[in-house]
């Protein structure tokens, strides 16, 4: 049996997100502030001749796949011949704002770059990564951040590791449409880069923290309206607003502890008759990606160390 490479594709949460212009290529301007969840799909990577995926849900297996989409651009731009075979677990809600495709091409650049010893740095990792989808080069950078640009100019950032009681609407929000639409609001005036986190720590105290997607999001979208309304009558204990993630459609809510996220939790499901589908994890400025690889490099030189 051939021995597989595990590792996680975190969620991220969109602790605020502005848009502050439109550019010419028709992107949106951004200021966010990146946390990852120790919560995420999962990926075991291990060498074969060809390139196959394999995944929980069938529907996933095509050319469309994130996955698979960074795998060939690796093989493309390093002119290897390895091939893999990928297992995706995915448990992360798709088109749910928490970034799980986008993790997952992440994960896939750093985890074949360790199969194939290509041996490409982070930077060259998330420069190819960006290709793939904007959201793509924090999870390969795996710091939390605030980021411009589209998102992948990225200054490190340490907001609160609280605990998250995340719902997951049943709607799907395509995240082309709401960039498109007309009613969004594209002029939300920038902030500079060394006041972000102040104005980020002032906001979260008055909760005004916001996400221009939200308002659009939750008029057109009851099942977010509903959402965040039982995170605001069920948070008593919460320690902040309850937010939308980037595009939608998951919404959260902060706490100081996994046993009152957990309350909240249990509060929504016995309201709802556990309709709703959510989960509680924790906010982490290191991702969870980085944190394994780095494991499993100590593991190598200790066992180095010792033959
Ligand atoms: C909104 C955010 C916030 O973190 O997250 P999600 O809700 O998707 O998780 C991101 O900006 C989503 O990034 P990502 O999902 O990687 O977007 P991409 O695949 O690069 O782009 C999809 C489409 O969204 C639009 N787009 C994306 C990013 C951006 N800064 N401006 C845009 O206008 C473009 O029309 C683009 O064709
Ligand atoms: N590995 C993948 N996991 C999830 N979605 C993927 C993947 N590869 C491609 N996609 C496509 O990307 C779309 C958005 O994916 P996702 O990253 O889950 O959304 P979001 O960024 O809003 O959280 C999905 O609707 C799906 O069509």
């Amino acid at each position: 049996m051939k021995s597989e490479l595990v590792l996680p594709a975190p969620a991220k949460l969109n602790l605020f997100l502005h848009i502050t212009g439109r550019r010419p290529d028709g992107y949106h301007a951004l200021q966010t502030l990146f946390q990852f969840l120790d919560y995420g799909d999962e990926l075991g990577f291990s060498l074969q001749d060809s390139l196959a995926l394999e995944c929980n849900l069938p529907e996933l297996v095509n050319d469309d796949n994130l996955v698979l989409k960074a795998a060939r651009l690796l093989q493309k731009e390093t002119g290897t011949k390895q091939g893999a075979r990928i297992r995706l677990n995915k448990r992360l809600p798709m088109g749910g704002g928490v970034g799980g495709g986008s993790s997952d091409a992440a994960t896939t650049l750093l985890g074949l770059n360790e199969l194939w010893n290509l041996q490409l740095s982070e930077m060259q990792l998330a420069e190819l990564g960006l290709k793939l989808g904007a959201d793509v080069p924090v999870f390969v950078r795996g710091f939390a951040a605030f980021a411009e640009g589209v998102g992948e100019v990225l200054t490190p950032a340490c907001p609160p590791e609280c605990w998250y009681l995340v719902l997951v609407p049943d709607c799907h929000v395509n995240t082309v449409k709401m960039y498109a639409h007309r009613e969004l609001t594209r002029d939300t005036p920038a902030i500079k880069v060394c006041a972000a986190l102040e104005t980020y720590e002032e906001q979260r105290r008055h909760n005004l923290l916001h996400n221009d997607f939200e308002p659009l999001v939750r008029r057109l979208y009851p099942e977010v309206e509903t959402c965040i309304q039982l995170l605001d009558n069920a948070g008593n204990s919460s320690i902040g607003q309850a937010m939308m993630s980037g595009s939608g459609a998951c919404v959260f809510a902060p706490f100081a502890s996994r046993e009152q996220a957990e309350a909240a939790q249990a509060t929504i499901s016995s309201d709802t008759g556990s309709e709703v589908v959510s989960f509680v994890a924790r906010g982490v400025n290191t991702s969870p990606l980085h944190r394994t690889l780095q494991n499993l490099q100590a593991v190598h030189q200790l066992e180095a160390c010792t033959t």
